[in-house]
């Protein structure tokens, strides 16, 4: 049950991008990757997803390498949605989450009951049912991404990857959408997301994995990977910390530590 980075280095046009990366991921949690701009994040997710072969180390998924699994098994068992990935030409909402259901159509068959049934509850999930016949370029970007994460929920696959997928939502769909990957992961689905807005990282994730540099340097409960040396060190920020009326703790990034604080110049004063 577990996808598994092993020893990975990375380099794309002879740079490395990422370094000594050892990470075993397992289905049933809510995984958040963050770190800060560059240092790696989206690099790794891709990895995950076999779309970057790693310059050293192994990529598993329950003990199999994954560059051994036919591309059609792992597109059936791995999910992905990226940054900025295109739909292409303009197609209405209700094929684009559809085309989710691809990695399980049989050559010369029609889609089954149990896609249309797997299409309309991701549509439901993330709130675009009532988008259905509206065409892609009318969307707005929050539409799109909730169109997009239907489409990835459509596959129902062991394990959904996720590039950054609350940050066109507004407030109440961020909410929806964190609820939601927090819940496919309690279905059983290994949930892996790259965030950018601790709180509500901290918030919905059981795991945070920290990139910086192209390395892991953080890795646990929110609590314990989110500590304030490793804020004030790898996003160079301070944080308030409360439990909320309803008894959950919380972090909320505040305000730039001493370490880089910026004075009025712009400067950067060492701490
Ligand atoms: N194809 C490429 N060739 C060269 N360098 C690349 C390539 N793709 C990414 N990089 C570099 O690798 C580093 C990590 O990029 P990546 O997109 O993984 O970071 P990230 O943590 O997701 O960043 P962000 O938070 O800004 O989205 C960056 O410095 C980026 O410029």
């Amino acid at each position: 049950m577990s996808l598994g980075l092993h020893d990975v280095r990375v380099t794309l046009d002879g740079r490395t991008i990422l370094s000594d990366i050892d990470l075993v991921l397992e289905r049933g949690r809510f995984v958040g990757l963050v770190g800060p701009n560059g240092a790696g994040k989206t690099t790794l997710l891709r990895v995950l997803a076999a779309l970057v072969t790693p310059a050293r180390g192994r990529v598993t998924l329950e003990g199999r390498a994954l560059s051994d699994l036919h591309r059609d098994e792992r597109a059936r068992r791995i999910a992905a949605l990226f940054q900025g990935a295109g739909i292409g030409w303009p197609m209405r909402v209700r094929e684009i989450v559809t085309l989710g259901r691809l990695p399980h159509r049989r050559a010369f068959t029609g889609f089954s009951d149990a896609d249309a049934v797997a299409v309309a509850r991701a549509m439901e999930r993330t709130d675009v049912a009532h988008l259905a016949d509206r065409s892609e370029p009318t969307l707005s970007s929050g539409e799109r991404m909730r169109a997009l994460l239907a489409r990835a929920l459509a596959v129902e696959a062991e394990w959904l990857l996720v590039d950054e997928p609350v940050t066109a939502l507004d407030p109440a769909h961020q909410l929806d959408a964190m609820s939601l990957l927090r819940a496919a992961s309690r279905d059983g689905t290994g949930v892996v997301a790259v965030l950018h807005d601790l709180a509500l990282a901290a918030r919905f994730c059981d795991r945070i994995v920290v990139l910086s540099g192209g390395r892991l340097v953080a890795d646990g409960p929110p609590e314990e990977a989110l500590t304030d040396s490793l804020l004030a060190r790898v996003f160079g920020v301070t944080a308030e910390r409360g439990r909320a009326a309803d008894g959950t703790r919380y972090i909320l990034p505040w305000a730039r530590s001493r370490a880089t604080e910026e004075t009025n110049d712009g400067v950067i004063i060492p701490g």
